[in-house]
């Protein structure tokens, strides 16, 4: 199911390089605004343990909300299915970073990977202690799935956050005054955006989201059960409200991040990871889009 692969990505990256429209970089985060649109990466990782990869492969970028699906897992681990007592597990039909759902559904999030639900999210990992050691924790993890130890927050990213996260800090003192934040609201958010700010290169995350292919690729971090609901909820909530169009259109699980980077899953077959830092109106990467349509039409994958 992998033959073919490498001169797929290659294709893929020599067309990417030709695309003129490549949607808009994230400026609402400062530090993220001055990146080069014109940059484009693209990894696999297969389940019988290989890597391709094409493009500026080696590039750092800002996770940003595709650290959502790796929290997500660290606290299912941590509190089993009482977290869903806090979040759902529907597609918002919303922006990532909307408020009005909140006041309408008492400050229980749609789903763990809009806003709302993940600072939810990274609240129950934080469960009373200091942020560093929560965040020692989701780097462990996250190092642990790539098999990487050079693997780092981006502390200017994190601050430029922090110094214009208005929404954000809006979404978590209305949960706070809903009663789901347990822990306060500044120490939350500190480690929620320092957790949006650890960076990887497209090699490094295809190789962390081996422990999604469901084959025992990597690392055993999750067990097979749970792998299917993680991609499930990636499938119907991890383009927000792009996760129709995304389905429709690549017909895989994936999370995207306001980075430009999408982490993207082929179940039984492989982990893919892309970057191109233009986004389309949904935050949504343009050109990461459109390299996995080609892609998963060049290797026919599909969970369909
Ligand atoms: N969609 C995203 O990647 C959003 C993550 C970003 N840190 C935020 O909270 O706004």
């Amino acid at each position: 199911m992998t033959s073919g692969l490498q001169e797929a990505l290659q294709q893929i990256a020599a067309d990417m390089a030709d695309q003129g429209d490549r949607g808009a970089v994230a400026d609402y985060i400062p530090q993220l605004s001055g990146i080069d649109p014109n940059l484009f990466a693209i990894a696999v990782a297969t389940a019988d343990g290989s890597l391709h990869y094409a493009g500026d492969s080696h590039t750092l970028f800002s996770l940003q909300s595709i650290t959502k699906m790796f929290t997500l897992a660290i606290a299912l681990g941590r509190s089993g299915d009482q977290l869903w007592t806090r979040v759902g597990r529907e597609p918002s039909g919303n922006a990532f970073n909307s408020i009005v759902q909140l006041e309408q559904e008492n400050g229980r999030p749609r789903n763990p990977f809009v806003n709302a639900g993940a600072i939810v999210i990274t609240d129950e990992i934080l469960a009373g202690r200091a942020p560093k050691d929560a965040l020692a924790e989701i780097l462990r993890f996250m190092r642990a799935a790539a098999e990487s130890e050079n693997i780092h927050i981006n502390g200017s990213v994190a601050a430029s956050e922090q110094a214009h996260g208005h929404r954000n800090f809006s979404l978590a003192h209305f949960l706070a005054s809903c009663g789901n934040l347990k822990n306060p609201a500044e120490l939350t958010l500190g480690t929620y955006f320092h957790q949006c700010a650890i960076e990887m290169n497209v090699q490094q995350l295809a190789l962390a989201g081996r422990f999604l292919i469901g084959t025992g690729t990597g690392p055993r971090l999750v067990a097979l059960p749970r792998v299917r609901r993680l991609n499930a909820l990636m499938l119907t909530c991890g383009h927000y409200d792009g996760s129709g169009d995304f389905a429709f259109r690549v017909g895989l699980p994936a999370k995207s991040g306001v980075g430009g980077g999408i982490l993207a899953i082929v179940p039984g077959v492989a982990s893919i990871a892309v970057w191109s830092p233009g986004l389309d109106h949904n935050g949504n990467s343009k050109l990461g889009t459109l390299a996995l349509e080609q892609l998963a039409r060049a290797m026919d994958w599909s969970v369909f």
